[in-house]
């Protein structure tokens, strides 16, 4: 069986690389509209209506508007716009019970990229009792600038980027409240993001005084096994072992994420999470999500 997928976006940083990934596919039949028509009305509602699925890559207010002239054709939308909100379904397919979800959604927000890295390291240690929901907890991250779609990357192109920059330094981040929500948190986590000049990659650190946990010291080796359990059998996630130094690029193009668990073994721990901010972080999610939704199989498309 054939799936109609309609990419509302396509010509985006986002909206290009899940058209690469389902180009391939028999599986799967992409409805197109004319580049000079992508702002149109008409023609949009028109592919939303040949769709059985359609994936917005869209800025928020875009995708909000989008939603209203889709009808009954099943989405996916990869902004911020509809993450925490009613009627919607998390797409975050490691989460518990969630694959089951998904499959049954008719709208599905696909997760933020540093709300990927940070829930991934947060859900299994805050349902484990390692985590208490009131933790004051600190996440860092760092991201490729292709994170900031377009408009971004002419930035860097052009060289009126720096080539690092810290962002969001009132504590203001758009993921915070997602990676509470499915993070498990009712205390908001200290989150500071920076910029770097490469374009795709992403490293999200979780900094945790152990010895202050529940666990005490011992939660040093806790905190890795609660990751194991948790993604034991997972298509893309895994648990490493700690290197001396970690590469944010080192899993560019594909949809793996890599946890590890650093620090001095004696109370402070650095939980990391290696994705890549395109990938995992925005169109293989979305991929794996529409795998979900129609039954194919979940890695299909996606390495
Ligand atoms: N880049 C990333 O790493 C991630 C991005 N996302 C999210 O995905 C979404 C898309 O981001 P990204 O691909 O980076 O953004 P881009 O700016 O690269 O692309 C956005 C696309 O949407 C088009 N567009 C804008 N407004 C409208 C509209 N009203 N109707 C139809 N098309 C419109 C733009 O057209 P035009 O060609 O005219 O600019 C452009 O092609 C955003 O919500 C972003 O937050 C999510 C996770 C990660
Ligand atoms: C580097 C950069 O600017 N990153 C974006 C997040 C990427 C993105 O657009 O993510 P979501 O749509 O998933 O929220 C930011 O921090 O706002």
């Amino acid at each position: 069986m054939t799936t109609s997928v309609f990419i509302d976006g396509e010509a985006g940083t986002t909206g290009l690389q899940i058209r690469e990934r389902l180009l391939a596919r028999d599986d799967i039949h992409l409805i197109s509209i004319d580049p000079d028509l992508r702002k149109d009305t008409a023609a949009r509602t028109d592919a939303f209506a040949q769709a059985d699925v359609a994936i917005l890559c869209l800025p928020d207010d875009a995708a909000r508007a989008a939603v209203k002239i889709a009808g009954d054709t099943r989405i996916i939308d990869a902004s911020t716009a509809h993450r925490i909100a009613d009627g919607w379904i998390y797409g975050m397919p490691e989460l518990p019970g969630q694959r089951d979800r998904i499959r049954d959604a008719r709208r599905v927000a696909n997760v933020g990229c540093y709300a990927t890295g940070s829930i991934a390291m947060l859900r299994p240690l805050t349902d484990a009792g390692i985590v208490p929901a009131d933790a004051g907890v600190t996440l860092t991250g760092v991201s490729g600038y292709t994170g900031g779609g377009k408009s971004m990357i002419a930035d860097y192109d052009t060289g009126t980027a720096p080539d690092l920059f810290l962002y969001a330094v009132r504590q203001d981040h758009k993921h915070v409240p997602e990676i509470m929500r499915y993070g498990g948190l009712t205390r908001k986590p200290l989150f500071q993001p920076m910029v770097a000049n490469f374009a795709q990659g992403m490293a999200v650190q979780l900094h945790l005084h152990a010895d202050l946990l529940p666990g005490g010291i011992a939660g040093h080796a806790r905190i890795e096994a609660a990751l194991r359990d948790f993604y034991a059998g997972d298509p893309f996630v895994s648990v490493v072992q700690p290197g001396e130094r970690v590469d944010p690029q080192s899993l560019r193009d594909t949809n793996r994420m890599e946890l590890s668990v650093q620090g001095d073994g004696a109370g402070r721990v650095t939980v990391i999470a290696i994705l890549d901010n395109l990938g995992k972080g925005a169109s293989g999610t979305a991929v794996q999500n529409l795998n979900v939704m129609i039954g194919a199989k979940e890695t299909a498309g996606l390495t």
